[in-house]
């Protein structure tokens, strides 16, 4: 839409997530959505909708915990990347975080699968459009390169 003054309004409301690339051993985790959920059997990044009153840290925190069953200390989230894009009658806005240390072992209690993916697994997972531009920020670090 384009306003009088020319410029260029989005009239979908924006939807604000964050989600996180735990990365070890040159491996980063994905989970598969579950049928009944919008994007079934796509696969993505552990994370969710910030809720009102939480920050973006403290509301990944929170959906690591609730999803995987891992505690986090939000000051190790270290932003990434983000996407901007259409996602049905919403505009998404999805915040990539990097994790390093966690505690715990991670476990599908929302997913219907988990997978500890190399970039060549990655490449090949089927995953929501609003995440194949990580592949390429995910694919130096799961080289074990310094970004
Ligand atoms: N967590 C996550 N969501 C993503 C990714 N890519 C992507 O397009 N999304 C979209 O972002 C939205 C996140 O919503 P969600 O349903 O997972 O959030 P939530 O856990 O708060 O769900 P809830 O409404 O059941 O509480 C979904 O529409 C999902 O498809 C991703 O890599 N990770």
């Amino acid at each position: 839409m384009i306003s009088e003054s020319g410029v260029v309004r989005e009239a979908r409301p924006m939807l604000l997530v964050v989600a996180a690339a735990m990365i070890k051993g040159g491996r980063v985790l994905v989970q598969q959505r579950p049928e009944g959920t919008a994007l079934a059997g796509l696969w993505e990044f552990p994370g969710g909708k910030i809720e009102p009153g939480e920050t973006p840290e403290a509301a990944l925190a929170r959906e690591l915990d609730e999803e995987l069953g891992v505690t986090v200390d939000p000051a190790a989230l270290v932003p990434l990347t983000f996407a901007s894009a259409p996602l049905a009658d919403r505009h998404l806005v999805l915040l990539l975080y990097r994790l390093d240390r966690w505690e715990g072992v991670p476990e599908a209690r929302h997913a219907s699968a988990l997978a500890w993916a190399d970039m060549a697994a990655l490449r090949r997972l089927p995953m929501p459009p609003a995440d194949l531009p990580f592949l390429e920020v995910l694919a130096p670090l799961l080289r074990g390169e310094a970004v």
